[in-house]
Formats: C-alpha cells, sequence, structure tokens
C-alpha cells in the first residue's frame, strides 16, 4: 500500500475514545470533546488598563480617593473635574472619561494635570470575548496557554477524550535490556524509544511485555491485554521467528494494513482484532520502527485521542536526495527555517541519524526534489 493511503487508513480505522471530565492540569495535551466557551463576559468589568488616575471631564482634576484591583469598588460616579487613583486592573468607577498614566500625570497639589484623549486606556467588559461565545472547538488539543485560556472563561474542568492506552510488546530472543550486548545479541532499542512516541501521540504505555520469538506468547499478548492498541515489535516480516501474521490469522483479525512502500518501514502493519481493538507491528529494525511508528501508529492514536490532523509541514532539502525507484523514502533530517538538511546515518538498523534529527522528510518516488513534507521526530 502507498505510503498516504496507509496513514489515511490508519487514521480512518477507528473513532475517538470516550470522553471524561478532567481537572485544568490533567488536561494538557489532550483533545477537546465538547467546545470551551466563555462563561463570562472578557475582561468580566470595565477596568483600567495602566497604573494612574481614572478622570472625568476635562482637567487639572482634584484626587478623591483610590481603587485597587481586588478592593471595593468606588463608592460614587465620578463628576467632571475629580479623578481617582487607579491600579491595573482594577474597575473604572461610572463617569470615567479615560485614564491618565501615572507617568504622564503632572501633580499639582491634590490635583492632577495632564492629557488624555477620551476612552484611552481603559478596558471595557467583554470587550476580548463576550460570555457565551466559543473560545476552543471540539478537537484543540489543549496547550498551556488554552489551559490559562479555559481557566480565564471561568472552567474548572474540560470534556476530553481520553487518552489511548497502548500496550507494547517487543518481541526477539537476541535482545537484551542492560548493559553491553554480549556477541551475537543486540540491545533492545525499541522499548526505550517507543515511550517517546506514545507521550508525543497523546497516548499512554499500558505495559510491556518481552517475548522470545514464540506465537503462544503472543496469542495472549493480544487477547489479554486491556489496551485500546497493542505495538508489536520486531515480528513482521516473513522469517521463522516472525509470527505476528500467523497469529492474527489465527484470531482472525482484519489485516487492514499488510506492508506499506516505504523506506525504511516496509512491513509494518495494523489489524483490527475482533473485539475492536488494534494491533500495530513495527519492524525489527529500529529506524523502521521509528519511520513506522510515524506512519500508521501516530494517526491510529491521533484519531482515538480526538485530535485533529495537523496541517502538513514543508522544506526545502538542502542537499541532494535520490528518491527511491518504487517506495517513498524517510530521510532523517534537521530543519532551519524553510530548509531542511539530511543527517545521514539513517540505515534501517540505525537510530544515529534520527537521533540527530528533529524530522523525517517524506520523499515520494515521483518527488520533484524541490519542497518535501516533514513529520516532526518526538522530543
Ligand atoms: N525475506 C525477507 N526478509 C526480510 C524482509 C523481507 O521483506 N523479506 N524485510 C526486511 C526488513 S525491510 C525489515 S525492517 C525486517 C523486519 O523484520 P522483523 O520485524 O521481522 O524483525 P526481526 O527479524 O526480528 O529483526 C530485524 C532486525 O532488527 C533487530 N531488532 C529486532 N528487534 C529489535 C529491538 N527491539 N531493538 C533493536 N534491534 C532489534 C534484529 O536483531 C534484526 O537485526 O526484516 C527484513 N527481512
Ligand atoms: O523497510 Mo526495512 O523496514 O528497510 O528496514
Amino acid at each position: 500500500m502507498h505510503w498516504a493511503e496507509a496513514r489515511q487508513t490508519a487514521r480512518d480505522a477507528v473513532k475517538p475514545l470516550e470522553s471524561v471530565e478532567l481537572p485544568l492540569a490533567d488536561a494538557l495535551g489532550m483533545a477537546l470533546a465538547s467546545p470551551v466557551r466563555a462563561l463570562v463576559a472578557l475582561p468580566g468589568h470595565d477596568n483600567s488598563a495602566m497604573d494612574g488616575y481614572a478622570v472625568a471631564g476635562p482637567g487639572p482634576w482634584t484626587v478623591a480617593g483610590a481603587v485597587r484591583a481586588g478592593g471595593a469598588p468606588h463608592p460614587s460616579p465620578l463628576t467632571p473635574g475629580t479623578a481617582v487613583e487607579i491600579a491595573t486592573g482594577a474597575p473604572v468607577p461610572p463617569g470615567t472619561r479615560a485614564v491618565l498614566p501615572v507617568e504622564h500625570a503632572v501633580h499639582k497639589g491634590r490635583r492632577v494635570a495632564g492629557t488624555v484623549p477620551d476612552g484611552k486606556h481603559v478596558r471595557r467588559r467583554g470587550e476580548d470575548c463576550p460570555e457565551g461565545r466559543e473560545l476552543l472547538g471540539t478537537a484543540t488539543t489543549m496547550t498551556a496557554a488554552g489551559l490559562g485560556a479555559a481557566a480565564q472563561a471561568g472552567h474548572d474542568t474540560l470534556l476530553v477524550h481520553r487518552r489511548p492506552r497502548v500496550a507494547v510488546v517487543v518481541t526477539g530472543d537476541e535482545l537484551e535490556t542492560s548493559g553491553r550486548p554480549r556477541p551475537g545479541r543486540v540491545r533492545d532499542a525499541i522499548g526505550p524509544m517507543l515511550p517517546g512516541l506514545l507521550r508525543a501521540s497523546g497516548a499512554e504505555e499500558h505495559g510491556l511485555t518481552r517475548l522470545a520469538d514464540r506465537p503462544d506468547g503472543l496469542t495472549e499478548a493480544l487477547t489479554e491485554s486491556e489496551a485500546d492498541v497493542v505495538v508489536v515489535c520486531g515480528a513482521t516480516s516473513a522469517g521463522p521467528a516472525d509470527h505476528l501474521r500467523g497469529v492474527l490469522r489465527a484470531l482472525r483479525a482484519e489485516v487492514r494494513v499488510s506492508g506499506v512502500a516505504c523506506r525504511p518501514g516496509h512491513p509494518q502493519l495494523l489489524a483490527v482484532l475482533l473485539d475492536g481493538r488494534c494491533v500495530v507491528g513495527l519492524p525489527g529494525n529500529p529506524f523502521a520502527a521509528l519511520a513506522a511508528g510515524l506512519t500508521l501508529l501516530q494517526p491510529l492514536l491521533t484519531t482515538l485521542g480526538g485530535h485533529r490532523v495537523p496541517s502538513p509541514l514543508t522544506a526545502r532539502l538542502t542537499s541532494p536526495v535520490t528518491p527511491h525507484a518504487e517506495d517513498t523514502k524517510l530521510v532523517a533530517v534537521t530543519r532551519s527555517g524553510a530548509t531542511a538538511t539530511p543527517t545521514g546515518h539513517d540505515r534501517p538498523g540505525s537510530l544515529w541519524g534520527a537521533a540527530l534529527a528533529d524530522a523525517l522528510a517524506v520523499l515520494p518516488p515521483d518527488w520533484d526534489g524541490a519542497e518535501a513534507e516533514l513529520l516532526p521526530l518526538p522530543r
């Protein structure tokens, strides 16, 4: 299957998960399941944009008191020729014509003078956002600023799609999990890489299982997991130790993507189990696993989490790369403004190039050598 079609198939394979109501602080990075509206007008009252004097009528003005933000409002409307000392954010008394900033005020005993145009430095109730207006639409991913905006608008909790739970199964008789690998063995590089990829896709890890290259443990890992998605690493190919496809057949899973025309990441797969949960097979070659993680797993997880499809990012490559004759090539690059530079060192078995990079450039077989789409790498 073509690379772009495989990504779309992954997006379309699932629907957003159910919604949960969470305190603001817990909703960072999650997608809204319903819009955030302003529960109050913003700002909530006419107030001063400057520290200075709220003045009525033409100057000079007799100063008749002071108002502070959060303090008691001025007891009576201002009459022409009077002023009150006022702090930024404090409610302006009725009758206020403008606020004269303190640095523009000339003091003459109990009177102040200065020039200020009508309406200057007064923020009117509702001028930023009227009460009831939608601030953020459904599917917006909550950022730090988004949480602040929701708090300004009077919210304590948000209705968001729950995070997808992902069980990880790392297979391979040859894998070691610590230290320098002994002769003939290799360190597991995918186990340490996946949590960052899952977090960046709005998902959470729900258990990691290590399996030898045998089918029985794999069947249990797929059927007994309570995760929404099971990711199986390193059993996707056609070798005698690659059991994933056989196990999926035995479980009567519907294989939606069986191999993607991309390099690396060629033998990746996506299947849906009879109960609707998904299985993603990532190739064992570590850079191929990363490429597949961005091709099938990330779109699947962002749909489950209810997020919008991000607008594509593009850049011009600073050095020539020859596209593959038939497959989409994924190349590790570093971005700088509108350009991207290949890092090299990005053969399927090596994560060195990807570790130096901040994106993968997507080069289809018919790439014209101009702009390339970039997939940002998780940080
Ligand atoms: N006859 C064919 N052989 C292979 C094909 C093919 O189409 N026909 N495809 C090749 C490609 S492309 C890839 S990618 C790999 C995918 O293989 P598997 O997903 O079955 O993975 P393994 O065979 O178990 O391992 C491949 C390679 O990666 C190393 N590995 C595995 N897991 C990890 C890990 N967690 N951390 C680090 N390295 C890992 C493993 O030692 C092997 O060197 O198949 C090709 N063969
Ligand atoms: O496509 Mo494999 O995924 O080259 O390494």
